[in-house]
This record gives structure tokens, C-alpha cells and sequence, in this order.
């Protein structure tokens, strides 16, 4: 196809996204036009689609013909649209560009559309068309550590670990980073496991820092979560790659230690308490519920609630 019947085409299709058919349906929509009744085939998915809140998004990796389009052609189009979109009362626009196709992205930005997130194979823009400041929601604000506390209530010995390529060296729980769909107490499981050697199981959640402009978490902000846990296995083997040391401690000497992080001798603590007077004084423990409009499940945090409470219809 030359550059110019590709472009006829894009534009064709482009012409399709802005028709009034586009703002009435969209494809997967359980709604008045479901993509049998769109001819012709495959303009279904060469469409953007109209969301709830009255935005358009559109999926560059649905658009076929787009690889041999250039970026001044794409410029073009994408202008057009934008009058269309700004002419039928939508509110933005969501642009998706697959890393092979980020030579959209500048013509785009030229436009005023902004990034909005990337994950690792495409990046998401966006163009705000409605009234006064963009109302567009953020993408995620915070990285989630987890560090577990694991403590054997038999020995009164707790499990710290000295970062290797660290400026000081501080004692502190083993811990990390959360993986995308990780529950907390996974993280914290793994987390030891990996950097320890020790296994254990999730117990309750202890304590939680926020922090802002966090250079560990490329300057955003972070959520820094400490877990009990309990050991079923003791004999050390930490990873030689991320911690220099690793040891049981008294508790009562984790406590008094200097070369510790506050957070780590606020926690150490708190499980003195815990230890001394009942962990229900300190635990915020987990219950698994079910999510009310979407069919999934979620853990809930929080301290412990008597049976007759959770149940109880009322309070006069
Ligand atoms: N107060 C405390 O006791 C401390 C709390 N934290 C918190 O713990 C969480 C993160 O835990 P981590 O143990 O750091 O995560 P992690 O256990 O997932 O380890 C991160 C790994 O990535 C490596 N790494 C980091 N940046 C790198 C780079 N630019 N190039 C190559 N390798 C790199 C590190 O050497 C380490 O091996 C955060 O929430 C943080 O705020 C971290 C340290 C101390
Ligand atoms: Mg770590």
C-alpha cells in the first residue's frame, strides 16, 4: 500500500471513530450495537471506545495499518479526531501506544497529551478536553515494602538483617519490595525466605510508614509495612547478594541496640509489649471478605473484633 492509501485507510478509520455510530457503542459493550451489526469487518476493532465517564480511548495496537503510517500523517489524523472528540462533548482522550509504535508519541505530545503510566511493553497518554483542570485520575503514587518481623515467642529471638551496599550498617527486619498482586503477608513470607533462609507464616500487621520523595522509590512515595511472623524453620542461610548479616537476637538486646533504624527499634518495641502483655494489643490481624460489586475477594486489616460484634445487627 503506498503512504497515501494507508493513510486513506487510517483516516477511513479514524473518520469511523469520530461517527456518531462511535459515541452510541462500543466494541465488547453490552449495550444497542454490539460489533456483529458494524460492517464492515474488523471496524470494531479499528475503533476507540467511549467510556463511562465520557472519555474516548484509543488502542493504537488495534489499528493494523498503523506501521507503515508516519508520525506527520498519524499528526494529521489525530488532530482531525480531536476536533471531532472536542465537538461531540468528550471529556479526554486516552491514547495506548505499543513500544514498537512510540513514534506516536511525540506528534501526540505536540497535541498536548501528557503520559499518563507505561508498563513495560506500551504507554498510556492522555488529553484532557473537558472543562477547568484536568479531573482525570493519577496513576499509582506509591511503591509497597514489606518487612517481616519473625519472631519465636519460645526463645524471645527475633531475625535481623544487616542491607549489603548500604553507608551504615543497621540492624533491621528482612524485607522487600511487593510484586504486582502480592498480598502483604506473601511479600513478607517471601521476602525472609529469599533473604534468609527462614520460613515462616504471616501473623498480623504491625506498623505502617508513609514517606514522600523516597529516592529508593525513584522519588515517589513509599509504603513501608512490617509483619509478625512466625518461624517453623531457624537455621540461617541469608543471600550473600543482598544482606552482609544475618542473626536471632534477643529481643530485649534488638531494643536497646544503636546501630538499628528507628522503625526497626520502634517495632522491636511493640513486640515487647505484644510479648509481655498479649499480641491482641498490637496485632492488626487479616480476614479475607468478599467484594460487594465486583465478584473478588480482598483482605481486611484490622484489630481484632469479638465475634458477638461482628455479627450484632445493631447498637442502640
Ligand atoms: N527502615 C528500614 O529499616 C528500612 C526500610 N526499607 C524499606 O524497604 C523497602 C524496600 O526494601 P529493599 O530491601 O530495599 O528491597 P528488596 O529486598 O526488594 O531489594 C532490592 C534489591 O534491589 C537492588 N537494587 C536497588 N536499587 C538498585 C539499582 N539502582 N541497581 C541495581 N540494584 C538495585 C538492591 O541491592 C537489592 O538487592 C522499601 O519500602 C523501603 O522503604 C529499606 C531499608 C531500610
Ligand atoms: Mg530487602
Amino acid at each position: 500500500m503506498s503512504p497515501l492509501l494507508i493513510w486513506g485507510y487510517w483516516r477511513s478509520v479514524l473518520a469511523r471513530a469520530c461517527h456518531p455510530r462511535f459515541s452510541a457503542g462500543y466494541c465488547g459493550a453490552s449495550g444497542r450495537q454490539g460489533c456483529a451489526q458494524e460492517p464492515p469487518v474488523g471496524a470494531c476493532e479499528l475503533r476507540g471506545e467511549l467510556d463511562r465517564f465520557g472519555g474516548v480511548s484509543v488502542r493504537l495496537a488495534r489499528l493494523g495499518a498503523l506501521d507503515r503510517l508516519d508520525p506527520a500523517a498519524f499528526l494529521k489524523g489525530l488532530q482531525a479526531a480531536i476536533q471531532q472528540w472536542r465537538s461531540e462533548g468528550r471529556i479526554a482522550v486516552w491514547l495506548h501506544v505499543p513500544i514498537l509504535q512510540s513514534r506516536f508519541i511525540a506528534p501526540a505530545a505536540s497535541l498536548g497529551f501528557c503520559f499518563h503510566h507505561a508498563e513495560s511493553d506500551s504507554s498510556t497518554l492522555t488529553l484532557w478536553l473537558g472543562e477547568g483542570p484536568s479531573r482525570l485520575p493519577g496513576y499509582a503514587t506509591h511503591q509497597v515494602g514489606v518487612a517481616g518481623a519473625v519472631f519465636d515467642e519460645n526463645t524471645r529471638k527475633i531475625l535481623v538483617v544487616q542491607d549489603r551496599n548500604k553507608l551504615k550498617n543497621m540492624w533491621k527486619f528482612p524485607g522487600g519490595l511487593s510484586e504486582p498482586g502480592e498480598d502483604i503477608g506473601d511479600t513478607a513470607v517471601r521476602e525472609v525466605f529469599e533473604e534468609t533462609g527462614i520460613k515462616s507464616e504471616f501473623r498480623s500487621l504491625l506498623s505502617i510508614r508513609q514517606q514522600h520523595t523516597n529516592p529508593g522509590a525513584f522519588g515517589k512515595s513509599d509504603m513501608y509495612i512490617v509483619c509478625r511472623l512466625k518461624p517453623y524453620s531457624f537455621t540461617i542461610n541469608f543471600c550473600q547478594h543482598e544482606c552482609l548479616r544475618c542473626e536471632w537476637m534477643d529481643l530485649n538486646d534488638l531494643v536497646k541496640a544503636e546501630n538499628t533504624t528507628p522503625i526497626t527499634s520502634r517495632v522491636a518495641r511493640l513486640l515487647l509489649y505484644g510479648y509481655r502483655e498479649g499480641f491482641d494489643k498490637i496485632d492488626l490481624t487479616m480476614e479475607e471478605l468478599p467484594a460487594v460489586y465486583t465478584g473478588l475477594v480482598y483482605k481486611l486489616y484490622h484489630k481484632e473484633l469479638p465475634e458477638n460484634y461482628k455479627t450484632m445487627p445493631g447498637m442502640d
